[in-house]
């Protein structure tokens, strides 16, 4: 059985991805696959991106130095046709690293590349310098990885408690005191034990499904648009809540439509764009760059 409901199916300033092929491959970036930003030429954005590829190669150095790592990763869903076009991304231990960029730009890809369910065609994806390329969902959940997906995360007509016992079917005997961590950083997860999860809010709903994930004490979380159709209230509890996972050691990927609030508590974010990195850096570094704001932003970056 899946962890999984659905059962299916990044840095220092400018620098970690580039984006744009295999870093040192010499591979050439037609013009119209990079991303534009304000008020640059095409040769401007071709030498941004070779300079985050770049730094990309120099900061990875030893993928073992971190704790996740996605090298010039390609993937996609039909034959042939690339939704990556090589992506990069690390983590480190005790980070939250913030995924952001347009619909369509593969943010939700990389995470379900990263986590099995699409599989690598070209790069490495590893953990703790070991490859997780392609794995399955339980081998990753078995070394630590838990994934929650955007939608369908929760069996709807199991209690909050079943849901829970489902993130550990694993290790069934770790049930009671995995549930009395989780409950400490979800109170409402202990609240509403009995409770058909089905007939709880989209907010609370999303608070099982991180819970769920957290069962199995990982150490990094995936995270895909946890905020996705919730309130303003919600949103806030989520991003919170983040902050409180990743405090209680849980290092943390989560891809954000909510960008200017996602860079806000994120170490460190990386834009994607067309299926590449356009930019990376630090969170308050990203939501302060003319470019970033212009093109990815916009007035919701002075938005307070
Ligand atoms: N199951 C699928 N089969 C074929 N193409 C898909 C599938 N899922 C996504 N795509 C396509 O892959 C591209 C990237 O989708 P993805 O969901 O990764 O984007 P995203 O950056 O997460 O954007 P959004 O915020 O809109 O979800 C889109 O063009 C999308 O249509």
């Amino acid at each position: 059985m899946s962890t999984n409901p659905e059962n299916s199916e990044s840095e220092k300033t400018g620098s970690e991805n580039a984006g744009t092929g295999p870093a040192g491959s010499g591979y050439a970036v037609p013009a119209d696959l990079v991303p534009e930003s304000a008020g640059e030429t095409v040769a401007q954005q071709q030498a941004r991106e070779a300079a985050l590829q770049n730094a990309a190669a120099a900061e990875i150095g030893d993928p073992a130095d971190h704790l996740l790592v996605a090298h010039e990763v390609k993937s996609g869903y039909i034959p042939e046709v690339n939704i990556l076009n090589g992506c990069t991304l690390t983590l480190s231990e005790g980070e939250v690293v913030g995924i952001i960029g347009p619909n369509g730009a593969g943010k939700s890809t990389l995470i379900k590349t990263i986590f099995g369910l699409i599989p690598v065609r070209d790069g490495t994806i590893t953990l703790r310098g070991a490859s997780i390329a392609n794995r399955t969902a339980h081998e990753l959940v078995s070394r630590g990885v838990g994934y929650v997906p955007q939608t369908q995360n929760v069996f709807p007509s199991l209690t909050v408690e079943e849901n829970l016992q489902m993130g550990v079917y694993l290790r069934p005997k770790t049930f009671a005191p995995r549930f009395a961590v989780v409950a400490e950083l979800f109170p409402l997860l202990a609240d509403r034990r009995r409770q058909k999860t089905g007939a709880l809010s989209g907010g609370e709903r999303q608070m099982v499904a991180m819970g769920r994930a957290l069962m199995m004490e990982p150490s990094v979380l995936l995270l895909d648009e946890p905020t996705a159709g919730l309130s303003p209230i919600y949103q806030d509890e989520v991003f919170e809540r983040v902050k409180q996972i990743n405090s209680a050691g849980v290092s943390v990927v989560m891809v954000e439509q909510n960008a200017r609030r996602c860079l806000q508590i994120c170490d460190r974010g990386y834009v994607l764009d067309q299926g590449r990195n356009a930019y990376t850096g630090p969170g308050t570094e990203l939501l302060n760059d003319p470019n970033v704001i212009e093109c990815y932003l916009g007035t919701l970056a002075q938005a307070g």
